[in-house]
């Protein structure tokens, strides 16, 4: 048969059944599961070595079956060799010599003992006649013994001792396969024949066809390739050797003794034993040995366990070897057989799915795809994965996977391009200053916005061209410090999660955060996020300390509170610049703007090269009508110039128009200079980095090979994963939200998205944002709403045209926003309704059984006293006699006081009751108790 052959063809091959092949192939230690399981070529070919005797001649003398069959008793039996050395049973029939067959593990150790040489030869005569002493038994108990009696002989050679070692189940082992192929069944028949020839019967083939045929077979074929002949391996030590390797693996599964043992019988184990029992015979008793007389290269044949024999077509190559004994010692993930990583290191990019796991070693992503599905997460082939699964599944195999981070996948993606972001190019002198870039962060309704619009009209009222009449993002101004004026470039969305979200993917692109707190409300969760959040970004704080014209204002308790997180006012000895300001009435603007220039000075080297190919960070992003893709780009290093080639982060394209915060063109920008630039082919996401590249076609295939990767990413992140330290739970029924977020601007529904996904929640919920974008919510978001069950989340934008018939019709839940906070407290409120009650026992009464009655209608009727609290029907109870709860899961069926039915009765009285359960008795005490739900907190 062409390809794997299955275990249901071979059997049929051999003539046997399936479960005789399978219950065979288990002996010898291979991984089968079913007759329709699949075998590799080298089990394959062992087992047709085997059973070759029967079908071929020659060596059928070997082989148990065919020979035996034909001499010995059953042909049939023949084929099966295992039979026949299970046969055990006819060992001792074969009383006479059985018993030497038998004891065979014994025995040949014996034969071997006295004289391996001689013995050898003779397979039947080996027949451990002698030996026969050992037991009977046949089986791989007797291995033990086996051995030992092997060891005697062995004394003569060497090859004793390593009969105990040898232990049959080569099987997969590669070392030992070489050995044991033939071994294996031939062995066994081999050996068998001597015995078998004893055995009459030799009833199992096995012994039979030794027995029989040991003559034949073995001595005539070929002695020397068998071990019978061989056998005499006895003139070839080597066959000690390789015992004694082979011995070990398999050795150690008792088996060897088996093989050992019962010679002929061991018709696999034979094998095995054969194996086992060369090695012990020292190749004396073992056929195999004889093979010794062939194997010149007794040394290396030694070093496999493997007779010497010629290189038999059964000769495995080193790889083979290898390969089986990779799989066999692979390790089994949920039931998976799987390669051994042996601690190799995998790289994989963040959002790999299983089929890119699969590919790097090697194995068909469904094993990978099952292996998983048994850990505890159902997952495709070709989604995405989380980077904690991969390494899970990784570590079970014994891999090390890296998942490698966006920023060092997109390192390497521009170096394939030979380019690199976020170094200065050229030395020091090619350095110049430039301004510094400011983002405004703080609580709610602590000032942000405020602050923000008094610097913008602060400008403007001091006359600008124009004035700053286009919100894009960002804007700068400039202040006079020490009588020189000092540019500033503002970051004009407020907000730490822009700010992070930003920074999350590796664009910093703030210099220095003005932290705002009001001077009326004091330092608030919010505060101290955004103090975290730049602390982290080891960016320079300042500290506006807003709203001073209000009554009840505290500055000073705000600087108090300030140190606690580490912020030092330098009035108090700190170097922390602390300014009270109104945002409203524009008091003291200038110093917190003099302020932010001073602690950049103070603190940091703000210069980059603009003479280099422009770099920057995308502030915001967004599609106009009129103008396609618009990107507010923040310039750090380089010029930017009209007609340029960019790249920012998946998407691409040239500079066709520049515009700045006054609404004019511009055709240059220099670092920490704002402008939108139009021109891109798609809307980027916030924080996508900027580059300026020779050509079009560059720009393209990076943007493409981003666009892949975040495609993968974002699938991986959208979907929270079933814990994996809580395997059993993955099949759980678990409850999901599906969100679609539409937004103003990508910032935007970036920071939503990532804030959302920061909700912490049990794992008995998920959230999972199934679509994303920017512009209206549009009926093509409702449609697919509906088809999800997905709720709808406009932030600053509302449905167009018929999309909130649709809606309404479709029953699909929009919800607006224009604060980001209020979108989160509300879905995180959606996501603990989801939650499944948290139900808590609150404990009723107590009462006792004190009598009772029988009633052909109700069963037993308990008449109680209630002890304490009071009993409820219909409530839940338990029983408890002698203190120990015999019942639980009750229920108080019905409840009687006097002769009314009640529905509770207190502490104190007495009542007669029914339970939904008759084997009750005097002296029970019937607990109710019913089961609260606890809100979650
Ligand atoms: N009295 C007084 N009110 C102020 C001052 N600054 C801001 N406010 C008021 O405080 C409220 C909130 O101000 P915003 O600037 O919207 O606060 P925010 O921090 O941007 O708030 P979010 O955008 O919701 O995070 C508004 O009503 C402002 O008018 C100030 O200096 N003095």
């Amino acid at each position: 048969m062409a390809g794997k052959p299955r275990v249901h063809e071979l059997a049929k091959e051999f003539g046997i059944t399936s479960k005789e092949l399978l219950t065979k192939l288990r002996d010898q230690g291979e991984f089968v599961k079913s007759a329709s399981s699949t075998l590799e070529a080298p089990v394959v070919r062992r087992l047709r070595e085997s059973h070759a005797p029967a079908a071929g001649g020659s060596d059928a003398a070997t082989a148990t079956p065919g020979t035996g069959g034909s001499t010995a008793p059953k042909p049939g039996g023949a084929s099966k060799p295992s039979p026949g050395p299970r046969p055990g049973a006819d060992p001792r029939k074969a009383a006479p010599k059985p018993a030497a067959d038998r004891p065979t593990p014994g025995a040949r150790p014996a034969a071997p003992g006295p004289k391996p040489a001689a013995d050898r030869p003779t397979p039947g005569a080996r027949p451990a006649a002698p030996v026969p002493g050992p037991a009977p038994e046949r089986t791989a108990p007797s291995a033990p013994e086996a051995p030992a009696a092997s060891r005697p002989a062995p004394g003569p050679r060497p090859a004793g001792p390593k009969p105990g070692p040898k232990a049959p189940r080569v099987g997969n082992n590669p070392f030992s396969s070489g050995t044991t192929p033939p071994p294996r069944p031939q062995g066994g028949a081999r050996p068998t024949p001597g015995q078998g020839g004893p055995r009459p019967g030799g009833q199992r083939p096995a012994p039979g066809q030794g027995g029989p045929r040991p003559a034949p077979g073995q001595g005539g074929p070929r002695p020397a390739q068998r071990p019978g002949a061989a056998g005499p391996g006895g003139p070839r030590p080597s066959p000690g050797q390789m015992p004694g390797q082979v011995a070990r693996p398999a050795a150690g599964r008792g088996r060897p003794g088996g093989p050992g043992g019962r010679p002929g019988g061991g018709g696999f184990r034979p094998g095995g034993g054969g194996a086992g029992a060369p090695a012990a015979g020292g190749g004396g008793f073992r056929g195999r040995p004889g093979g010794g007389g062939n194997r010149g290269r007794s040394g290396a044949a030694g070093a496999f366990g493997r007779p010497g024999g010629a290189p038999r077509r059964g000769r495995k190559s080193k790889r083979q070897k290898r390969q089986e004994y990779d799989s066999m010692r692979a390790p089994e993930v949920g039931g998976v057989r799987l390669p051994d990583g042996r601690g190799q290191v995998l790289r994989l990019a963040q959002g790999a799915s299983l089929s890119d796991f699969a590919d790097k070693i090697d194995v068909n992503p469904s094993q990978l795809v099952q292996a998983l599905f048994n850990l505890g997460e159902m997952v495709t082939a070709t989604q995405s994965v989380t980077p904690e699964t991969l390494q899970l599944l990784g570590e079970e195999m014994g891999f090390k996977v890296q998942v490698v981070s966006p920023e060092d996948e997109d390192r390497e993606l521009l170096d394939s391009f030979d380019l690199s972001f976020g170094e200065d190019e050229g030395g020091e002198d090619d350095l110049e200053i430039r301004p510094a870039v400011v983002t405004v962060m703080g609580h709610v309704d602590h000032g942000k916005t405020r602050l923000l619009d008094s610097i913008r009209s602060a400008k403007v009222g001091e006359g600008e061209a124009g004035g700053i009449t286009q919100h894009i993002g960002a804007y700068q101004i400039t202040v006079p410090v020490d009588e020189v004026d000092r540019t500033i470039t503002f970051i004009d969305t407020p907000g730490h999660e822009a700010f992070t979200a930003m920074r999350a993917r590796g664009a910093k692109s703030t210099d220095i955060a003005i932290i705002v707190v009001a001077a009326d409300d004091g330092v608030m969760p919010q505060t101290v996020e955004a103090i975290n959040h730049a602390q982290a970004a080891d960016v320079p704080i300042v500290v506006a300390v807003n709203k001073i014209d209000k009554e009840g204002a505290q500055p000073d308790k705000i600087r108090g509170q300030m140190t606690e997180y580490g912020l030092v006012p330098e009035e108090y000895g700190g170097d922390t610049m602390f300014v009270d300001i109104s945002a409203k009435q524009g008091l003291n603007i200038d110093s917190l703007l003099e302020a932010v220039v001073l602690t950049a000075d103070a603190s940091l080297d703000l210069r980059a090269n603009p003479d280099m190919d422009a770099q920057g960070v995308a502030i915001e992003a967004h599609l106009d009508r009129g103008r396609g893709p618009v990107a507010t780009v923040l310039i750090q290093r380089g010029t930017l110039r009209v007609g340029d080639s960019i790249v920012a982060g998946d998407a691409y394209g040239r500079v066709r128009r520049m515009v700045d915060e006054h609404g004019e063109d511009v055709e240059e920008a220099t670092p920490s200079r704002p402008v939108q630039v139009i021109g891109l082919t798609s809307v980027c996401g916030a924080g996508d980095t900027l580059m300026v590249v020779d050509e079009d076609r560059t720009a393209r295939q990076i943007a493409d090979k981003r666009n892949a990767r975040k495609r993968n990413a974002l699938a991986a992140r959208s979907r929270r994963r079933i814990s994996l330290e809580d395997l059993d739970s993955h099949l759980k029924e678990t409850s999901q939200l599906n969100l679609i977020i539409k937004g103003d601007n990508a910032g935007t529904v970036e920071a939503l998205e990532e804030a959302l996904m920061g909700i912490e929640i049990d794992d008995e919920v998920q959230l999972r944002v199934i679509d994303r974008g920017v512009g209206a919510v549009t009926e093509t978001n409702v449609n697919l709403a509906a088809a999800s069950d997905a709720v709808i989340i406009g932030f600053n934008v509302r449905a167009e045209g018929k999309s909130t018939e649709l809606a309404n019709r479709e029953g699909v839940d929009i919800r607006y926003y224009s604060i980001i906070y209020q979108a989160i407290d509300e879905i995180e409120s959606a996501l603990k309704g989801m939650l499944k009650p948290i139900y808590e026992e609150k404990k009723l009464g107590q009462a006792e059984i004190r009598q009772l009655f029988r009633s052909s209608k109700l069963g037993n009727i308990a008449g109680c006293m209630v002890l304490d609290g009071i009993i409820r029907r219909n409530a839940k109870a338990r029983l408890i006699r002698d203190g120990k709860v015999v019942v639980e899961e009750m229920t108080v069926s019905s409840l009687r006081r006097e002769k009314d039915d009640v529905t509770e009765v207190r502490e104190g009285f007495e009542c007669g009751l029914t339970v939904t359960y008759s084997d009750i008795k005097i002296g029970d005490v019937i607990e109710t108790y019913e089961l609260v739900e606890k809100p979650r907190d």
